[in-house]
């Protein structure tokens, strides 16, 4: 195999390019994380059988499912996140166009509706429709990750959700992200956990040709060790991976990580995680004189193009978080190799 023909490195010494505007996703959590909360109780939702948490923002339990060659949706689940001091439940709908919240969340949280700038109509099971008129902005945080997420302001009960959500002809839920994984690792390195999830670790001398590729990829950047790979691919432009960083603690606290793409081109994104209070943050923009939070500097995009080697370095992981987002004209398979080093 030729040595990759292109090598990006991001880290804290490096520069990055200006890249493209950073598309929402679906965010993956590490369900081991999420913890129990029980002082919501007032706030129980029986009928989705949820004893702590309460109904929160939903992604489109209303609008229709996009057309796709599978009927069933790959990606819908529910998770946890904290909305201001409350845990709420979600629900993540990988086919939803809108981000949505329900009235009673907006005023058991004690949000302020605004009036929505592009009113519109979503119409119900008979000829009637309801209007959508306001949306809010919801405090969001899952694990170190904070947001406010603007969301239309939706009248919506169980009613409206098991009528609305096609989760019910679901066959194959998964919350890992619908792309293909595997992981290989040295002998004694087999521990990985991510997302709640322990793959099964396939051996180095199962696949010659990727022991071939780590020794290319090892030439391209002496000094480097990996001895773990986690093999991703992506089977058409709807495959893809959510925003997160690869910090998991057997890595260590700077791990490197070589990015080796082949297949069809995609755009890797990256965004700065936002500083832990508001007050750090507003510390850390005036000692550093920085633009503030959700400026352009803190989005890049690159495309990582058939061969093209992508090195992640010093604190990218974490100080950042990266994905690989949905394209519609991302028409064929792209897989794409991630080396790292499991220190012993
Ligand atoms: O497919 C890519 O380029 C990124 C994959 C990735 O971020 C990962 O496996 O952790
Ligand atoms: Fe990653």
């Amino acid at each position: 195999m030729k040595s990759p023909n292109k090598v990006l490195y991001l880290g804290e010494q490096q520069n990055m390019l200006e890249g493209d505007n950073v598309d929402e996703q679906v965010y993956e959590p590490n369900l081991d994380d999420v913890q129990d909360s029980d002082n919501d109780c007032a706030y129980e939702d029986h009928h989705v059988g949820c004893i702590r948490s309460t109904l929160g923002v939903i992604r489109c339990a209303l609008t229709q499912p996009k057309e796709t060659d599978d009927l069933r949706r790959s990606t819908i689940f529910h998770t946890y996140i904290k909305c201001g001091t409350k845990d709420c439940k979600v629900i993540i709908d990988s086919g939803s166009c809108i981000n949505a919240v329900s009235i009673s969340i907006v005023s058991r949280l004690g949000l302020k509706p605004t009036p929505h700038p592009n009113p519109y109509k979503v119409s119900w099971v008979d000829t009637s429709s309801i209007a959508i008129n306001e949306r809010c902005l919801v405090p969001i945080q899952f694990l170190s990750y904070e947001d406010d997420v603007w969301c239309d302001i939706v009248p919506m009960d169980m009613g409206h959700i098991i009528l609305g959500c096609p989760s019910l002809f679901e066959r194959d839920m998964t919350i890992f992200g619908p792309r293909d994984t595997c992981y290989v690792a040295s002998e004694g390195f087999t521990e990985l956990k991510y997302s709640g999830y322990q793959p099964h670790a396939y051996s180095w001398d199962d696949y010659p040709v990727l022991k071939d590729i780590l020794k290319a990829v090892h030439e391209a950047l002496p000094g480097s060790k990996f001895n773990s790979l986690l093999l991703n691919r992506y089977k058409s432009g709807s495959d893809y991976v959510a925003w997160h960083s690869d910090d998991e603690k057997l890595y260590g606290p700077t791990p490197e990580i070589a990015s080796v793409s082949f297949g069809c081109e995609r755009e890797f994104l990256l965004r700065k995680k936002p500083a832990k209070t508001p007050q750090a943050a507003r510390g850390a923009e005036k000692s550093a004189g920085k633009r503030p939070k959700g400026s352009p500097s803190d989005q890049h995009g690159f495309v990582l193009r058939h061969g093209s080697l992508l090195v992640m370095r010093g604190y990218t992981q974490r100080d950042w978080v990266h994905s690989i987002p949905k394209r519609v004209k991302a028409n064929s398979v792209r897989i794409n190799l991630t080396f790292r080093l499991v220190p012993t």
